[in-house]
C-alpha cells in the first residue's frame, strides 16, 4: 500500500497534497517513467512548468496512469507556471492553453506566476541584447495577476498563485488582488528554511510550497566543493536515529515546518523513498539540529533577472 499523503487546505477550500513531485531537469526521455512511478508510489501532486520543456512527456505519464485506471483526473493536483517572457496580460490565456495542450489536460489545479520579473515578450524564454544582458519588460506582475484572475474565472486553473515573490511583492499583490494567491512557491530547505516568509504567508493564509527541498544537488551551476545537504554528517546522524534516509529527514523537517516540499527525482527507489515521510516525527531536539543549517544558502539566484527592478532577492529583508 502506498503511503497516505495528508492534504493541506488552501485559502479557497481546495486540497493540496502535502508533498509533490518536481520535474525541473527531468529529461524528456525519463520524466514519463518518473511520473508513472510517482503515481504508483502514491504521489498525486505534480509540479510542472512550460520552462522545463518536458510538459508533453509529463502529460504522457499522467495519461498512461489514467488509461490504466490507477487514478482519475480529479485525483491529481497538477501545477504549471507562466515564464517571465510571457507575462503580458493578453498572453496569459494562450500560454496556459499551451501548457494544458502539452499536458493533455483541460484544466490545471494551480497556475503560478513563475517570477515577479517580466522579460521582453517573444518566443525566447530569456531574450538577450547584444551585450548578453537579459532584455526586460516593464509589465507589472499586478497586471499579469488580473489576467490570472480571468483564467481562474474561466475554470482553466482551479487555483492561482505565485512563485519567488518576496514579502513586499506579496503585500502589494494582496492590496490589488480580487482573488488571493493560494501559495507562494519559493526555495526552501535547511540551508534556507524561510521561517520569516513562512510566518508572514501563514498570517495571510498563503501556503509555502518548498522548491529545491533537497538543495537541488543537480542544479546546472553546482560547483565541486559546494555543500551537499543529503551528505551533511549531522543529518546522517539524525537519519540513523529514525532509521530513515537523509532525504526523508529533510523532507519531514520541511513538512513539520508547515511547508509543502516538491522533491524532484527520476530514480524509482528515491521517488518511493521521498514520499515515505508520514510515518515518523522528528522530536524537538532533532528539529533544532536541522534548524542550525539555516545560513541564507540560496541556490536559485535568478541571475538572468539580475538588476531587474522586481528582482525578489535584491534589497529585500526576506
Ligand atoms: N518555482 C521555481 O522557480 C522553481 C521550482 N522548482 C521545482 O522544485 C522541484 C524540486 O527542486 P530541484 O531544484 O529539482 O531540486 P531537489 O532539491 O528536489 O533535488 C533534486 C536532486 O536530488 C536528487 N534526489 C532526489 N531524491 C533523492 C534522495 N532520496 N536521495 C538523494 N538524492 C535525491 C535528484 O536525483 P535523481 O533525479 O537523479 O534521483 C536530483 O539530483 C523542481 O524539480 C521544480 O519542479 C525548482 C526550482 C525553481
Ligand atoms: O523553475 C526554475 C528552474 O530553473 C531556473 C533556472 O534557470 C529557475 O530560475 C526557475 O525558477
Amino acid at each position: 500500500m502506498p503511503p497516505k499523503v495528508p492534504n493541506v487546505v488552501l485559502n479557497n477550500g481546495k486540497l493540496l497534497p502535502a508533498l509533490g513531485l518536481g520535474t525541473w531537469k527531468s529529461k524528456p526521455g525519463e520524466v514519463t517513467q518518473a511520473v508513472k512511478d510517482a503515481i504508483d508510489a502514491g504521489y498525486r501532486h505534480l509540479d510542472c512548468a512550460l520552462y522545463y520543456l518536458n510538459e508533453e512527456e509529463v502529460g504522457a505519464g499522467i495519461k498512461a496512469k489514467i488509461d490504466e485506471g490507477v487514478v482519475k483526473r480529479e485525483d491529481l493536483f497538477v501545477t504549471s507556471k507562466l515564464w517571465c517572457n510571457l507575462m503580458r496580460p493578453d498572453l496569459v490565456e494562450p500560454t496556459i492553453r499551451r501548457s494544458l495542450g502539452y499536458l493533455g489536460l483541460d484544466y490545471l489545479d494551480l497556475y503560478l506566476i513563475h517570477w515577479p520579473t517580466a522579460f521582453k515578450q517573444g518566443e525566447e524564454y530569456t531574450p538577450k541584447g547584444p551585450d548578453g544582458k537579459t532584455l526586460y519588460s516593464d509589465i507589472d506582475y499586478v497586471d499579469t495577476w488580473k489576467a490570472f484572475e480571468e483564467i481562474h474565472k474561466k475554470g482553466l486553473a482551479r487555483s492561482i498563485g505565485v512563485s519567488n515573490f518576496n514579502k513586499r511583492q506579496l503585500e502589494r499583490l494582496l492590496q490589488n488582488a480580487a482573488v488571493k494567491p493560494v501559495t507562494n512557491q519559493v526555495e526552501c530547505h535547511p540551508y534556507l528554511n524561510q521561517k520569516k516568509l513562512t510566518a508572514f504567508c501563514k498570517s495571510q493564509d498563503i501556503v509555502i510550497t518548498a522548491y529545491s527541498p533537497l538543495g537541488s544537488p543537480d542544479r546546472p551551476w553546482a560547483k565541486p566543493g559546494d555543500p551537499i545537504l543529503v551528505q551533511e554528517p549531522k543529518i546522517l546522524e539524525v537519519a540513523k536515529k529514525y532509521n530513515k534516509s537523509p532525504a526523508q529527514v529533510i523532507l519531514r523537517y520541511l513538512h513539520q515546518l508547515g511547508v509543502v516540499p516538491i522533491p524532484k527525482s527520476v530514480t524509482k527507489s528515491r521517488i518511493a523513498e521521498n514520499i515515505n515521510i508520514f510515518d515518523f516525527e522528528l522530536d524537538a531536539s532533532d528539529v533544532a539540529v536541522l534548524d542550525t543549517f539555516d545560513c541564507n544558502g540560496r541556490v536559485c539566484q535568478h541571475s538572468e533577472g539580475a538588476g531587474h527592478p522586481n528582482h525578489p532577492f535584491e534589497n529585500d529583508e526576506y
